[in-house]
């Protein structure tokens, strides 16, 4: 993977001025200061990868911090435990935790999960304030600077720990997200649902998500502790844990530096707020940077007069208004209000996105795929073809029923290895569904469903796809934020051995793995056809491309069976025929396909066999040519959906 010489000399530059510091600013107030920065900084890493990535609600964020901080707080006051065993175990008291604070998100997302992590947050706070034989209740403990061969560190020698404590923690993180780990928050994020077809355990990667985001806000709580050398319930309030979301979405999601800048803007902010004089400064540097960045975007057209007019006037009035104001202290709590909504609302991908997007940067990148052709894009296939025309897939008398309706009525169908098999019929008539059912998204209320020789009867949508089906969403189901390549390597997750440990130390086993995984993910692009567009985030390809893109993420997963559900929907004549090349060319690499769609000339073309079903019931069954004189068949379309066309002969 290539480096990008402008980030390399950006992170020296970040890591110099880090060590620096205290150099430059020997007051021990200034120092102090930043050592908060620092020590949110690591929360925030943490807080990001369940906010940003996977996209969950936490209000429970300053609850984890504070079990990292009377963690350590606990063990040194009542077993005078050294900084080595006290940070560790903080750590893992409150990844602990965090696996508790994950249960409810396996359940719950949105505002019931903010309900939830809220309620947890609260709770451990009562606790602390409540178990004074542990924490001392609200007199709270005081404790000294972690002591090395028998001294205690000064602050600045105390701040370089921190320091390092959070450089490693940026490492570790950026490692674990820019790996496969990292990719299936990310997928877990934009489509559950896909995720789990991808053979990517939602259930699993929230809790992991869940674990390690609290590993770290655990981590952030120990450092904490000692930084402030005393630690009171108080500490850990709702405010906290507001002010922790508030600095995810300020600095930018899924961005290191935008939890350092983040961190900064809340440790800063209540300080800033309190001096008149330094507001007023802020304000007027606000207000010239808003009107030279939005002339800036007008001129390059990326944002019109109109569009630019509220937040420049907003910014040009605050610093009026700053100059107005005698003093801060009735106006503060106003003012950050403000602020917030500013942001949420003008800078919801938060300054760094802002900034990327100014720059141009975070919208397409196209460039070429690495390793395209040294690869076979059908390398893990377990193939078919060779094994005669025997049996891949059986239903028996499947019955799916929604209240009263039988969305499926005593379905039977067998799959042939190595074929084609057309599943059509009128909207509604259920075929969506037999979809749902054969991959574990919807559970038979009666009827088996047998593949190569197991029944899959409770098996997970994640089990069921490592198993070898694989399938496309009539309602394209892509991870839109994540580029093409990154959504192939989704379906390739299966690939690694790598566990998280290795990712983080990156050990050559995974980095091995990894440059397997891409140089893979490229064949497979180059096969779709949509190698140029490797580094274009998916939600910005056209739609026929991004069906195509299902296509070659669902065959990332080295399928034996493969389920495309309306592939030609909306696509062009040309799209069309690309698509009929590209599954034939898959069936002949020896997956068998099922195909619902539509367009009948693209089904009773490439189809070996085909099934209708109509109201559930599966009505006729045969080669293409045979259900397309059947009475019953031309009945049904012809009685059925104004849209849907009867089968006519193939034309393409
Ligand atoms: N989760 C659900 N809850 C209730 N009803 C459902 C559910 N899923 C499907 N149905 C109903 O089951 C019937 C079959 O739907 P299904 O989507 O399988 O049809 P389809 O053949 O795929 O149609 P189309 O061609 O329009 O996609 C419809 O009446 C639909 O409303």
């Amino acid at each position: 993977m290539k480096k990008n010489p402008t980030l390399l000399a950006a992170i020296v530059a970040g890591i110099v001025l880090v060590l620096a510091y205290p150099l430059l600013f020997t007051n021990p107030y200034y120092v102090h200061l930043a050592e908060t920065i620092l020590i949110y900084a690591i929360l925030l890493y943490g807080l990001d990868i369940v906010v940003g990535y996977t996209g969950q609600v936490s209000l429970g964020h300053a609850g984890l911090f504070g079990i990292g901080s009377y963690a350590t707080g606990i063990l040194v006051l009542k077993l005078g435990a050294p900084w080595f065993v006290a940070v560790p175990a903080s750590i893992a008291f409150a990844a602990l935790f965090g696996a508790i604070l994950a249960l409810p998100a396996l359940r719950v997302t949105g505002p019931y999960l903010a309900m939830v992590t809220l309620a947890f947050g609260t709770i451990v706070q009562i606790l602390i304030n409540e178990m004074t034989f542990l924490t001392e209740g609200p007199l709270g403990i005081q404790l000294q600077k972690p002591s090395v061969f028998g001294r205690e560190l000064t602050e600045v020698e105390y701040y370089y720990a921190v320091a390092g404590f959070m450089l490693l923690s940026l490492l570790l993180v950026h490692r674990l997200l820019r790996s496969h780990v990292g990719r299936a928050f990310e997928a877990l994020r934009d489509s559950p649902i896909a995720s789990d077809c991808m053979g990517v355990s939602v259930y699993r990667y929230k809790v992991y998500a869940f674990v390690i985001s609290a590993g770290f806000a655990g981590l952030a709580g120990s450092l904490y502790a000692y930084s402030e050398q005393y630690i009171s319930p108080n500490s850990y309030n709702f405010e906290l844990t507001i002010l922790f979301l508030l600095a995810v979405i300020m600095g930018g999601r899924k961005s290191r530096l935008g939890s350092l800048i983040g961190a900064t803007i809340v440790v800063m902010l209540p300080s800033l707020l309190s001096d008149i004089e330094v507001f007023r400064k802020i304000a007027v540097t606000a207000a010239v940077v808003a009107v030279i960045v939005a002339a800036l975007m007008i001129a390059k057209r990326r944002t019109t007069v109109g569009r630019a007019a509220v937040p420049v006037l907003a910014t040009l009035a605050l610093a009026v208004v700053a100059y107005k104001l005698e003093s801060m202290v009735d106006w503060r709590l106003t003012i950050f209000g403000l602020m917030t909504l500013f942001v949420v609302y003008y800078l919801q991908d938060g300054i760094v996105g802002f900034f990327k997007s100014l720059m141009g940067r975070g919208r397409s990148h196209v460039v070429a795929s690495e390793g395209a052709g040294a690869a076979d894009p059908f390398a893990g296939i377990r193939a078919d073809a060779g094994d005669a025309k025997g049996e891949l897939l059986r239903v028996e008398q499947v019955l799916m029923q929604f209240g009263g309706l039988k969305a499926l009525n005593m379905v039977d169908l067998n799959i042939a290895r190595g074929t084609v098999h057309g599943l059509i019929g009128p909207n509604g008539s259920g075929k969506s569904t037999m979809m749902n059912v054969l991959t574990g998204i919807y559970k038979p209320t009666a009827g088996a469903v047998v593949y190569a020789g197991q029944p899959i009867a409770g098996r997970t949508p994640s089990q069921i796809a490592l198993g070898g089906i694989a399938r496309t969403f009539q309602n394209v189901q892509l991870f839109g934020e994540m580029t093409a390549l990154e959504n192939v390597l989704v379906g390739l997750h299966h690939s690694f051995r790598a566990t998280w440990l290795d990712v983080m130390l990156s050990t050559p086993r995974y980095r091995r793995e990894e440059l397997a995984a891409r140089a893979r993910a490229a064949a497979i692009l180059d096969f779709i056809g949509l190698a140029e567009l490797a580094n274009e985030e998916a939600r910005n390809l056209p739609y026929g491309k991004q069906r195509l893109l299902e296509i070659g993420r669902a065959l990332a997963l080295d399928p034996r069976l493969l389920l495309l559900d309306e592939p030609a929907a909306g696509l062009t004549a040309p799209d069309i025929r690309e698509l009929m090349a590209i599954i034939r060319k898959i069936r002949d690499h020896g997956i068998t396909i099922v195909l619902i769609e539509h367009h009948m000339d693209v089904v009773m073309s490439i189809s070996d066999t085909v099934t209708v079903l109509d109201f559930g019931q599966k009505i006729a069954e045969g080669t293409p040519g045979k259900v397309q004189s059947d009475p019953r068949v031309i009945d049904a379309y012809l009685g059925g959906a104004a849209e849907t066309t009867p089968p006519q002969p193939a034309a393409l």
